[in-house]
């Protein structure tokens, strides 16, 4: 795993302040973060409204490494108050949800907001914090184990096409990691072979409703996908069962299974930055870290963003039936 540094955007004051004032004021009109329908309105309004330079922080992630992380916002260590033990214990109002609209107008800046009825009480922006009983989950809420690189909701066709990390407390330095696609070497062979829908990917542990569907069986999908513009990829090792591929095919998945763990790169966010990362061009997981539960553990802020007119994925994903789950969308596309 390198530690090459990730490109950084650094907002400028005025843009900083831009932001600020824009999520006080929705905070003070409405009371909280939690989405409505006039809350989003206003938030679609708001972002309409943003300077150009605001836009052009935001504009789409413009090198192979398929992320970047936006710099320059503050946090309040103070008026954030402790580290919830559980996403379900993070309230959405005061300092912490003047982060979530901030995340909440970037994110409708880039694209449109998602949420899943299923995760997190159907919030646009979720709270990534260590809990427990859930040390050894393949999910955002463990510490224990490394949270193996992943599509985020790869068993979905309607995931998102960016997903935004921001930080609200890091004090141990604990890594996000990252690995881009466009960086890896591998065989024409190998690509060819991956780009054929061979395995499903089934939901995850955060999802606990589409894991009991049964309706219909799950659909096989191809990992990699040549598109116009480059190779993406829709990869969850840990939710495919590789093992019921043929031998040329589990061959294939290792080999990219080990590129990716060789052009891996560690983002270590500190509070303010937010992490972009292009889902259908890098995947990302987390190294394990020692949970405290004392108040003062690390916490992100997740937004997932869907952009429209995108064409980066097989368009035989349109039939997937995503197990019973759909995303709701912040704003009318
Ligand atoms: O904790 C992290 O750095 C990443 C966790 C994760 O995979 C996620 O929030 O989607
Ligand atoms: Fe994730």
């Amino acid at each position: 795993m390198g530690s090459a540094a990730a490109p950084v955007r650094q907002l400028d004051p005025h843009t900083v302040a831009e932001l600020r004032s824009a999520a006080e004021k929705i905070l003070a009109a409405f009371g909280t973060s939690a989405a409505s329908p006039a809350l989003l309105e206003h938030v679609a309004r708001t972002a309409g409204a943003f300077s150009d330079t605001l836009r052009h922080h935001c504009r789409p992630v413009d090198t192979d490494d398929g992320l970047f992380v936006l710099r320059g916002l503050d946090v309040d260590d103070e008026a954030v108050g402790p580290t919830p033990e559980g996403w379900a214990t993070a309230g959405d109002s005061g300092a912490g949800a003047l982060y979530d609209l901030t995340l909440l107008l970037l994110a409708t800046v880039m694209g449109n907001p998602i949420a899943w009825e299923g995760q997190q009480d159907g919030r646009f922006v979720h709270n990534i914090v260590p809990a427990p009983g859930h040390e050894t989950a393949q999910t955002g809420a463990s510490s224990a184990v490394l949270l193996s690189p992943h599509t985020e909701d790869a068993f979905h066709p309607g995931r998102a096409h960016l997903l935004m990390l921001g930080c609200v407390r890091n004090h141990d330095h604990i890594a996000t990691t990252a690995a881009g696609i466009r960086k890896t070497r591998l065989s024409d062979q190998d690509i060819e072979t991956l780009a054929r829908p061979v395995l499903p990917i089934l939901p995850d542990d955060a999802y606990a409703e589409a894991q009991g569907y049964t309706d219909q069986l799950p659909p096989a999908v191809p990992a990699l996908f040549p598109a116009e513009d480059g190779t993406t990829l829709r990869f969850d090792p840990a939710y495919t069962p590789v093992d019921r591929a043929d031998a040329t095919y589990r061959a294939a998945y290792r080999r990219l299974e080990a590129e990716l763990a060789r052009v891996s790169v560690s983002v270590s966010l500190a509070p303010g930055e937010v992490l972009v990362v292009d889902n259908d061009l890098v995947v990302h997981g987390r190294v394990p870290f020692r949970a405290r539960y004392d108040g003062t553990d690390r916490w992100l802020k997740r937004a997932s963003v869907r952009v429209p007119g995108r064409r980066t994925r097989p368009p035989a994903e349109a039939d997937e039936h995503g197990y019973g789950q759909a995303a709701l969308e912040a704003h009318a596309s």
